[in-house]
């Protein structure tokens, strides 16, 4: 039998609140709410800066206090520090279009008529992730997010593998705005590296490379990783985020990948540890659901990925506490054994 607490419908009634806190959080950085609340500031004042209606911005404020994004004292609000550190365009990492776009990207919208008609006939047809997801905006906006953790995740997994003056070569596969390699290549001096990506978003890292003076060091070719040539005699690859659009080729790839790697050389893969069923890690099959739903099929789980690297030759070597990576994506390191 039911207990009392497992009887109770507030689990609904909960979702249903998040719901509308997302909504909030969504309006207030259209808003840009939070870069005029780096200080303490009155209602009126920000009504006055920013033309918004001063009755209604107070409403709006007050709600945004209840769900703990500012604080108030008064009729003054000002920011929490994790909301003042990431969404205030004044700070140095601003988060606040990265994350309405991720969110755009992944919408949920007319779920209900999708379900019903099922997919488009030519997504699922060529089944590209390039054709469904507008990634030159995605590494664009992802070039802060990358230093919340991500760069910082890769620098230390490198620092246990190689030391500092050698002479590496590394490819970044996927690489979107080559953030990873740039920042692996000003950490090895001596080391060189090509960020392979798709021509619809190769321009990035190229524009990246040049404003940094790296061109002698890091090439950018551009073409699709399933079919051209990635090039060879790698000592580090970085494949993160990018095996699921491989997925129907996938021991194609892996074969590509151990062949371009030298004797000994190190695979690091960021995958989204999604399980059989796929059913698990929820983050990941409800942020990849909108676009099943336009037809694509590409998510890999966790077995498929382990067991196609290891029959391609690879063995792992470091497992689970990768830390600093998303929530729903894991990282881990393969040698070509
Ligand atoms: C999820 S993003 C990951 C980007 C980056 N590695 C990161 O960790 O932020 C996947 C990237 O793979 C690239 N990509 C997908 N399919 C590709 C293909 N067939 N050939 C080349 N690049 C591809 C996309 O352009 C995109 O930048």
């Amino acid at each position: 039998m039911l207990n009392k607490k497992d009887c109770s419908p507030n689990y609904f009634y909960k979702m249903v609140q998040n719901y509308k806190e997302a909504q909030l959080l969504f309006a207030a950085i259209e808003l840009d709410i939070f870069t005029y609340l780096g200080e303490f500031k009155d209602y009126k004042a920000v009504a006055l800066e920013t033309g918004y209606n001063e009755r209604n911005l107070k409403f709006f404020l007050n709600s945004l206090v209840a769900i703990g994004l500012i604080e108030k004292k008064g009729d003054i609000y000002r920011n929490t520090p994790i909301v003042d550190r990431y969404l205030n365009k004044e700070r140095e990492v601003y988060l606040g279009g990265y994350i309405v776009f991720r969110e755009k990207m992944t919408q949920l919208l007319n779920v209900v008529e999708r379900v019903k008609k099922g997919p488009i006939d030519y997504v699922v047809k060529n089944n590209k992730g390039v054709e469904v997801y507008d990634f030159y905006k995605l590494a664009k906006l992802s070039i802060k997010e990358m230093y919340t953790g991500r760069v910082q995740s890769l620098l230390e997994i490198s620092k246990s593998l190689f030391i500092k003056d050698k002479a590496l070569k590394i490819l970044d596969l996927g690489g979107g705005s080559g953030t990873l390699a740039i920042e692996f290549i000003k950490n090895y001096p001596d080391s060189t590296g090509v960020i392979f990506e798709h021509p619809s978003v190769s321009r990035l890292p190229k524009e990246l490379v040049k404003e940094m003076e790296f061109e002698d060091r890091i090439k950018v070719l551009s073409g699709d990783f399933t079919i051209d040539d990635i090039g060879k005699d790698y000592d580090f690859i970085i494949a993160s985020g990018v095996l699921d659009f491989a997925k129907d080729s996938l021991s194609h790839m892996v074969k590509k990948l151990y062949d371009a790697l030298n004797v000994s050389g190190y695979l690091y893969i960021v995958s989204h540890d999604v399980n059989e069923e796929h059913t698990a890690p929820k983050q990941s099959i409800v942020g990849w659901l909108s676009s099943h739903l336009d037809g694509l099929d590409i998510l890999l789980d966790k077995n498929s990925i382990t067991n196609a690297l290891e029959t391609g030759g690879f063995v792992e070597i470091e497992r689970d506490n990768i830390q600093g990576i998303m929530d729903n994506l894991q990282g881990e390191i393969y040698i070509k054994g």
